[in-house]
């Protein structure tokens, strides 16, 4: 459980935000440039003293203002990723994986050295210095050390955003299965959309130093707030669905999802796995019949549950097994004459649904992420 809440003027910037998050595995910040992440973070850690608040994990009071209660950060028990490894370049792999651990009291320890290896890959590094490792490498380096001082809390600070695409991907998944194999909750920093989808539980959404929408991914992602801040032209529904089959021929994979089967662009996750899909309201068509004669091929019965006027157009949350919604205009609102309960069809273009909309959201249990070579 966090229990945070934050006040720092920083010349003109003001920073004042206040939340809870409990239960999440990895709780994610998310917001532009310069809206106040990382100093977030870095009180949490206690590397930036707030004017005013409170900082508890898991009831354990790392900071509190009125009562004078300033952890320094050795004693926080919070583990920290930076976007750049910030590795000790003069030590090996090992030297900067055992730093953190002697540190913490043996009562205190409790990831092991060789577990953290085994997960992160890392055996064959051990005796390389830093300036021989490539930027993934670093930063699976990086997130070994911060585990080895056993934090009760690890802070990720956009890990991934010196890396490029393919790194990307492939330590996505490694991040992925921290807190299931450690249990240590992660606050996670990012402007990037798939991250969220893939990793976060929880969502925080700030701009300019406040905290603006707050709660499950689903529900945040949902909103028009996020869509402006992430750079999206319309508010998304996340819907959770199964990879059932991969139609090659075709070119598109089918998922099972509350509201039906849905065809997406021909993935690689294989059969079973469990996904997050951002469908955005806009790529949402509705029609009162039935269609036919149509390219579109996923067409799902709906009813409509809520209607929000706003900026010229309608949202219109549909019901069908799950919540999608739909963004029309008021002409076509006011030619459908939709309503309340009304029954209908939802449409969704296949090719409107990018792979960068659809993240792998539990890592299956009996599978590791695998490792291609890394060229330095
Ligand atoms: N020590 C400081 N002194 C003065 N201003 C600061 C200080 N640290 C941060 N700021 C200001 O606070 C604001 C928030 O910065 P912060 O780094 O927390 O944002 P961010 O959301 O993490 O951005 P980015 O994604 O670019 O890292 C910025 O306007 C920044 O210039």
């Amino acid at each position: 459980m966090l229990d945070i809440a934050l006040r720092k003027q920083h010349g003109n910037f003001q920073l004042d935000l206040a939340f809870q998050s409990d239960g999440a595995k990895v709780t994610a910040l998310f917001g532009r440039s310069g809206s106040g992440k990382t100093s977030v973070i870095n009180m949490v850690a206690g590397l930036v003293r707030p004017d005013q608040g409170r900082v508890a994990v898991d009831g354990r009071v790392l900071f509190d203002g009125e009562k004078g209660i300033d952890l320094p950060p050795p004693r926080r028990r919070v583990g920290y990723v930076f976007q750049e490894g910030r590795l000790f370049p003069h030590y090996t792999v090992r030297g900067n994986l055992t730093y953190g651990m002697e540190r913490t009291p043996a009562s205190e320890r409790f990831i092991q050295f060789d577990q953290v290896i085994d997960v992160l890959g890392i055996g064959a590094l051990l005796d390389r210095r830093p300036s021989r490792l490539s930027g993934g490498e670093k930063q699976r380096v990086a997130i070994g050390r911060a585990l080895l001082s056993s934090p009760r809390l690890l802070l990720m600070d956009e890990p991934l955003a010196a890396l490029d695409g393919a790194r990307k991907d492939e330590l996505l998944p490694f991040i992925a299965l921290l807190p299931g194999q450690f249990g240590v909750p992660i606050l996670y920093v990012s402007h990037a959309v798939d991250e969220v989808l893939r990793l976060a539980d929880h969502l925080l959404l700030m701009n300019d130093g406040k905290l603006e929408d707050s709660g499950t991914v689903e529900d945040v992602m949902g909103r028009s707030g996020f869509a402006e801040v992430s750079g999206r032209r319309d508010p998304a529904s996340i819907v959770t669905a199964m990879v059932t089959q991969h139609d090659r021929l075709h070119g598109t994979t089918h998922l099972s999802f509350p509201g039906g089967v849905i065809r997406v662009p021909l993935l690689s996750a294989p059969a079973g796995r469990k996904l997050r899909v951002r469908i955005d309201a806009g790529d949402v068509m509705l029609s009162l019949t039935r269609p036919t004669g149509l390219s579109v091929q996923n067409i799902f019965p709906a009813r409509v549950v809520s209607l929000r006027h706003e900026s010229g157009l309608v949202d219109v949350g549909l019901d069908l097994g799950c919540m999608l919604h739909a963004q029309i205009s008021e002409q076509a609102y006011a030619d459908l004459g939709l309503n309340i309960g009304l029954p209908l069809y939802a449409l969704v273009k296949t090719a409107a649904i990018s792979r960068s909309d659809i993240a792998e959201h539990e890592p299956a249990k009996d599978e590791h992420p695998t490792l291609a070579e890394e060229e330095i």
